[in-house]
């Protein structure tokens, strides 16, 4: 591990992804205790470099946007987040972001940025925070300090829309040195109910560490590529919280909530109860602990544009370790 820097003084306090914060629990999901990780403990912290240009800490690292197209725009209209370089000052609004973290539903990423106030010892209690994307129903944004917390929707198509609008934002805010975690919900195989898997690897449904983007009529294959040292350190944050087991692994992302996880409980399946189980063997084989639905694509696009990026997830369980033997 390389030294540390000094850290910013606002956030010095900050002990954080609090996972098991109310509003975490989606409604029909069985999910077992989430984890509290320690952000101060994550801040800047290496001077390795990373794609896309080997930018250092030194040096600081920019947020990329790789469009030939959007300098040459009067106007970028983030339609998604109701917000626009026009309409806004990003600058002034998010420049000072440090840390985005991202999930599936609303609440929860509400609950977080509540929580996230408290722990940084921000003014007032934080239970007013505004929804910046409030003028939209499609996506929840809530900004305390240097934090952004944002809801995303399911699966990949939902995610890499607001990823788009996202990393754009970042862009035109001028932000840099930006580490976004995904925290997550997830099935887990032959891991312990309601443990956290901070992700390694993000791998496609044949266990393969790639992103295939349909552009145009091409299949584009994109890297799914992680900060390595952001997992350690999220683990190491992890063993200062007693009872809330945590694991580096390898996460599945699949396209589908039920055939694609080999669930035999959806409107359609054609697979029997062994090849279900025997998909699932495999991909503990193959070094898999979790799945869910948009880890890929988070690490794809996070990765081009120039954040440091880990998916972690609190599971349910879909294969119990009995089963694996
Ligand atoms: O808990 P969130 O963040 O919504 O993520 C997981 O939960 C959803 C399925 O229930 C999928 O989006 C999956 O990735
Ligand atoms: O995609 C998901 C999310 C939560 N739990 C699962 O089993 N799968």
């Amino acid at each position: 591990m390389l030294a540390r820097r000094p850290r910013p003084p606002t956030l010095r306090a900050a002990r954080a992804v609090g996972c098991c914060e109310p509003g975490w629990r989606d409604a029909g999901e069985a999910r077992g205790t989430g984890s509290v990780q320690s952000m101060a403990s994550i801040l800047p912290a290496s001077n390795r470099s990373m794609r896309p240009d080997k930018n250092t800490y030194e040096r600081k690292r920019s947020v990329y946007v790789k469009n030939p197209y959007l300098e040459g725009m009067d106007e970028d209209i983030l339609y998604h987040l109701d917000l626009g370089t026009k309409t806004h000052n990003l600058p002034a609004m998010f420049g000072d972001v440090k840390f985005v973290c991202v999930g599936g539903s609303p609440n929860r990423m509400k609950a977080f940025a509540q929580f996230m106030h408290k722990e940084l010892r921000l003014e007032g209690d934080g239970e007013d925070i505004e929804d910046i994307c409030a003028g939209t129903d499609r996506y929840c944004m809530f900004k305390t300090g240097p934090v952004l917390s944002v809801s995303h929707g399911m699966g990949i198509p939902s995610i890499s829309i607001m990823l788009h609008e996202l990393i754009k934002l970042l862009h035109h805010a001028h932000c840099c040195d930006v580490t976004i975690i995904r925290i997550g919900t997830s099935g887990g195989i032959g891991i312990a109910p309601g443990s956290v898997v901070i992700t390694d690897t993000a791998v496609d449904s044949f266990f393969k560490p790639r992103f295939e983007q349909v552009i145009l009529d091409n299949v584009v294959t994109r890297s799914t590529e992680l900060d390595k040292e952001l997992a350690n350190d999220l683990f190491n944050c992890s063993r200062e919280i007693p009872n809330v087991p945590t694991l580096i692994g390898h996460t599945m992302c699949t396209y589908d909530f039920y055939e694609g996880q080999g669930r035999l409980d959806g409107a359609l399946c054609s697979f029997s109860r062994e090849k279900k189980l025997d998909y699932l063997k495999r991909a503990y084989r193959a070094g898999v602990r979790n799945i869910e639905m948009e880890s890929t694509v988070f690490a794809a696009m996070c990765g081009l544009c120039g954040l440091r990026v880990v998916p972690m997830s609190a599971n349910s369980v879909r294969l119990k370790t009995c089963k694996l033997l």
